[in-house]
């Protein structure tokens, strides 16, 4: 039941890449013999030795090779081999790129040409059992594995991650836990083989735009079950595609990639060890433990199985190196041998003939111990037994010489020329139960031993499977965290850097706005400091004003000085003239009768009646002119009430005019001072004809004046000479009527008449002294309107004399100096004035502008204000952004760690295949010609009962 084999080596050869062409232009360094047996590379004709003549395997396939020519020649058998109880293994092996999935499963399981050996492996095997007799059985499952990164990942429940190796006597080796899924046509494997490749780790490098970073293993068991005799075979087919070995030079593998393929070369490197091991013949342990790939493909390599190995390789001397050292490979691996037997197990029947026939054989090998016993004790008590009556297994069966031999065989247990033959039927149970080859561990240990190192072992396993899987998930964890860390510290420090860049905005706007704050401050001061220079020049222009008004006024004292001198003058003139009046005709006629009285009393005679009559009408005469005086000084008096009236209004207008004169005037100088020389002149010339015109009106109005002051003045004059003769004639007539008096006392008449004259002289007198206050008072009126006329004509002088240097205009030199110096002045003031105010100008313009960049810069300081704002608004979302993320990142971390102790739960998205569904044989072999379901799945109904058997 078992048979030693070699292992079955096939190369084959892919059509160069696109690397390889642009590398190497399409060449090719390989050259196949006709045979399609030998290949040898361009670079062996220069060597010596056995690798000069190529490599031999059993098949070389060219590049352009079918799918399907590989399948027929490569593993069709196996299949038949696999359905016969044994265990089989197809394994592809090459570097990466260089065709192990194309050849395995194929570019598209759909495509009938292009599909690979694993899809034409199940429509063999389902072919085959459609096939068989219908007294056969069949059970199928498949299970989806990939070792990556030393790690068995069940590829149909991908969360089962790092499942242990196990071992045992009735299983051989094998993986603990990997989901089975019965299947029963091709679809439902090719569905199982889609979900599987999914999960399987792939990648990107430089050499194969999907690069298999695992080892996967597609393992179909089958279990054929002869319903008539109910022995029952189960073979396994292993279907292994390598992931390839790789430079990482050329791959350009970096990161988890890199990881990736060192443990791809770790584990291939491994496998190279077994086969060494298992091929130098020298080696007494095979590393099969080096790897979870090695352990797993224990069986297959060296052991209990039918192994192909399909190589892999490149044709382009691009790849020259790898394909030399794949084909070196296949050839240490093609010397492998291994000891495959079918998986049986005896039906009760056999079982029982075999008990039986080992009862009787126990029964004959009791009957030969006894036999030998009382032997030895004959040998012990010193006795002697001939040699023909030496114990054996014939006498003890009571067999005849060289029966035994007949019946047993040559191979029968010959001991000092004794038959012992070994009891069939324990070859035959121990061939049963010892089907799986021993471990080289466990080779030197008993049964017994061996099974509890077995168990042992298994736990130790399942430990460290335990073990690793919580490293790894902390690994995991770990990963997860270094990756969430790393992009929390990448956006920490994005944030950092925006932070920082912002806070340099910040820093660079706040030196703006103190540099901004700075210049507005000095252009404030600058600002104050030319306003503090414009109050100065202002105060320079007033105190020149000033100095000016200072000047007239000074000037105008002078005048004054003068004016004063003249009115003295013009005063004692206008009274000299009042005092040298004449007399008037009634004080000449009373100074006339006065005298006639003084002489009538000296002469001391009396006077007439005629003349003391005289004297009477004279002084009646007189009375009567005093009261006309008086009434015509109390007419004066009105008329000069009215003239001073009218005085008082012309000086009043002439105070006006003088007053809207200097208006003018300084007017005019501000004009001047501001306006252009030219304006000066045309401002003078205004200024001139108003004055000339109000000038003229004064002048008139003084000319009338004086007029009438002056007819007033004579009629004053004639009234103060009447009153003075009035005087001087009453003094006569007082003087005379003394005279009269004395003359009179001698008669009674004259004495009547005396104190007539005399009442009458009273009178006069009281007349005259009335007459003489009138008088005074009227000369102090009299004295002020002089006065007041003096001053009007020196006034009126002072203007006609403005007037007459006016009119000159400039002729005068003083005047011209005077101008001159006023000009100057005024240009001085007014340069200094235009500069004030270019000044004042330049100021207010940089004073509006630096307001306005103040205003801008407030503005921008406003915005840049708000961009603080915000971006503080931003640091605060990625702070809370980040907080969130740390607090589920501990979250995750908390999960992690809670989900360590619990075992997850095997999920799969596949709803078939948990139940056995036994297929019955077709019966191509046997009665029935054409498989119906109701035959395939007879077995699976009769198991549940179903009423179709
Ligand atoms: N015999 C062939 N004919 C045509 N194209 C092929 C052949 N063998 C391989 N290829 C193509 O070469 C590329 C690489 O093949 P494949 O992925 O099977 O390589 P591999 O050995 O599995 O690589 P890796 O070890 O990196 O997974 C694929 O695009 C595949 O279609």
């Amino acid at each position: 039941m078992s048979a030693t084999a070699n292992v079955k080596v096939v190369c084959r050869f892919r059509p160069p890449n696109a690397i390889e062409l642009r590398e190497s232009g399409g060449e090719t360094i390989v050259q196949i013999d006709e045979d399609g047996t030998n290949v040898k590379l361009r670079s062996q004709e220069a060597m010596k030795g056995p690798e000069a003549q190529g490599f031999t395997f059993d098949r070389v396939f060219q590049m352009d090779t079918k799918q399907q020519e590989v399948f027929e020649f490569g593993v069709k058998d196996i299949v038949h081999d696999v359905m016969d109880g044994y265990n089989g293994t197809v394994f592809a092996y090459g570097m990466t790129g260089s065709g192990k999935s194309h050849t395995m499963m194929g570019p598209n399981i759909d495509d009938a040409e292009m599909k690979g050996i694993i899809p034409r492996i199940t429509e063999q095997v389902f072919a085959s059992i459609m096939t068989s007799p219908a007294n056969l059985e069949y059970l199928v499952k498949v299970s989806y594995m990939e070792i990556y990164m030393e790690r068995i990942r069940d590829l149909l429940s991908p969360e089962n991650d790092n499942l242990p190796v196990h071992e045992d006597k009735q299983r051989g080796v094998y993986v603990k836990n990997l989901s089975e899924f019965y299947v029963s046509n091709s679809s439902e494997v090719y569905e199982i083989m889609r979900q599987g490749g999914s999960a399987r780790a792939v990648s990107a490098t430089n050499m194969n735009a999907e690069s298999s970073r695992s080892h996967s293993i597609f393992v179909m068991t089958i279990q054929a079950r002869n319903t008539e005799t109910g022995t029952q075979k189960t073979g396994s087919l292993f279907l292994v595609d390598l992931a390839g070995s790789e430079k990482i030079s050329k791959t350009g593998a970096t990161g988890q990639t890199l990881e990736e393929a060192k443990k791809i070369n770790k584990s291939l490197s491994a496998l190279g060890m077994v086969i060494n091991a298992l091929t130098d013949g020298k080696s007494q342990h095979v590393p099969y433990r080096d790897s979870k790939l090695t352990r797993i493909l224990q069986e297959s390599l060296g052991g209990n199985s039918r192994t192909t190995l399909i190589i892999n390789c490149s044709p382009s001397p691009y790849n020259e190196t790898e394909t030399l050292s794949t084909l070196r490979f296949g050839m240490r691996a093609k010397s492998i041998k291994n000891k495959a037997r079918v998986n049986a197990e005896l039906s009760p029947a056999e079982l029982k003939a075999l008990l039986k026939k080992a009862q009787r054989d126990n029964a004959n090998s009791a009957a030969y111990i006894g036999l030998l016993e009382q032997e030895v004790a004959t040998w012990r008590d010193g006795g002697k037994v001939d040699p023909a009556e030496w114990a054996s297994m014939e006498r003890a069966l009571g067999l005849g010489e060289g029966e035994l031999e007949k019946l047993v065989g040559p191979n029968g247990a010959r001991s000092n020329g004794r038959t012992t033959p070994r009891p069939l039927a324990l070859d035959r149970l121990s061939e049963g139960g010892a089907i799986r080859p021993d471990t080289p561990t466990s080779t030197a240990l008993g049964a017994d031993e061996r099974e509890e190192f077995l168990k042992r072992q298994n736990e130790m396993e399942d430990q460290l499977s335990k073990t690793e899987s919580e490293l790894s998930s902390q690994e995991k964890v770990i990963r997860d965290l270094r990756e969430e860390l790393s992009s929390l510290k990448e956006s920490e420090s994005s944030a950092l850097s925006d932070s920082k860049s912002m806070g340099g905005e910040l820093a660079d706007m706040r030196l703006q706005l103190e540099r901004l704050r700075y210049d507005s401050k000095e252009a404030a001061i600058t600002s104050d400091s030319l306003k503090e220079q414009n109050a100065e020049l202002e105060r320079e222009l007033e105190e020149l004003r000033r100095a000016l008004a200072d000047a007239k006024s000074t000037q105008k004292s002078v005048d004054q000085e003068g004016k004063d001198k003249k009115k003295a003058e013009r005063m004692a003139a206008m009274m000299a003239g009042f005092a040298s009046g004449t007399m008037s005709e009634a004080e000449t006629e009373i100074r006339a009768s006065l005298a006639r009285l003084e002489d009538a009393a000296s002469a001391n005679k009396a006077l007439s009646p005629e003349e003391v009559a005289a004297i009477r009408r004279q002084l009646e005469d007189s009375t009567l002119t005093v009261r006309e005086q008086a009434e015509r000084s109390k007419q004066v008096h009105e008329e000069n009430a009215h003239l001073s009236k009218r005085r008082e209004e012309l000086e009043a207008r002439l105070a006006t005019i003088e007053q809207e004169y200097e208006e003018l005037l300084d007017k005019t100088m501000a004009d001047e001072e501001r306006a252009d020389a030219d304006h000066v002149q045309d401002v003078r010339n205004k200024l001139e004809a108003q004055y000339v015109m109000k000038l003229d009106a004064a002048v008139n109005d003084l000319n009338d004046l004086k007029q009438q002051l002056e007819l007033r003045n004579q009629e004053v004059r004639a009234a103060q000479s009447s009153i003075e003769q009035l005087r001087t004639a009453n003094a006569e007539l007082e003087r005379t009527f003394k005279i009269t008096t004395a003359s009179i006392e001698g008669g009674k008449n004259l004495e009547a008449a005396a104190k007539d004259l005399e009442r009458q002289h009273k009178a006069v007198a009281q007349q005259l002294a009335d007459f003489d206050a009138m008088k005074k008072s009227l000369m102090r009126d009299l004295q002020d309107r002089c006065e007041k006329v003096v001053e009007l004509e020196i006034s009126l002088d002072e203007a006609r004399e403005n007037y007459r240097n006016l009119a000159k205009n400039s002729n005068s030199k003083t005047q011209q100096r005077k101008m001159d110096f006023l000009t100057r002045n005024l240009d001085q003031l007014t340069v200094v004035q235009k500069q004030l105010v270019d000044q004042n100008s330049t100021l207010k313009r940089d004073v509006a502008l630096a307001e306005r960049k103040l205003v801008a810069r407030n503005e921008r300081i406003q915005n840049l204000e708000a961009l603080l704002q915000d971006a503080n608004e931003k640091v605060n979302q990625q702070n809370a952004k980040f907080e969130a993320r740390l607090q589920a990142v501990r979250e995750r971390l908390d999960q992690a760690r809670a989900a360590q102790n619990q075992q997850p739960a095997p999920v799969s998205n596949l709803n078939f295949g948990r139940i056995a569904k036994p297929l019955r044989g077709g019966g191509a072999d046997g009665e029935a010609t054409s498989p119906t379901p109701d035959r395939r799945a007879s077995g699976f109904f009769a198991r549940f009962g179903s009423p179709a058997r």
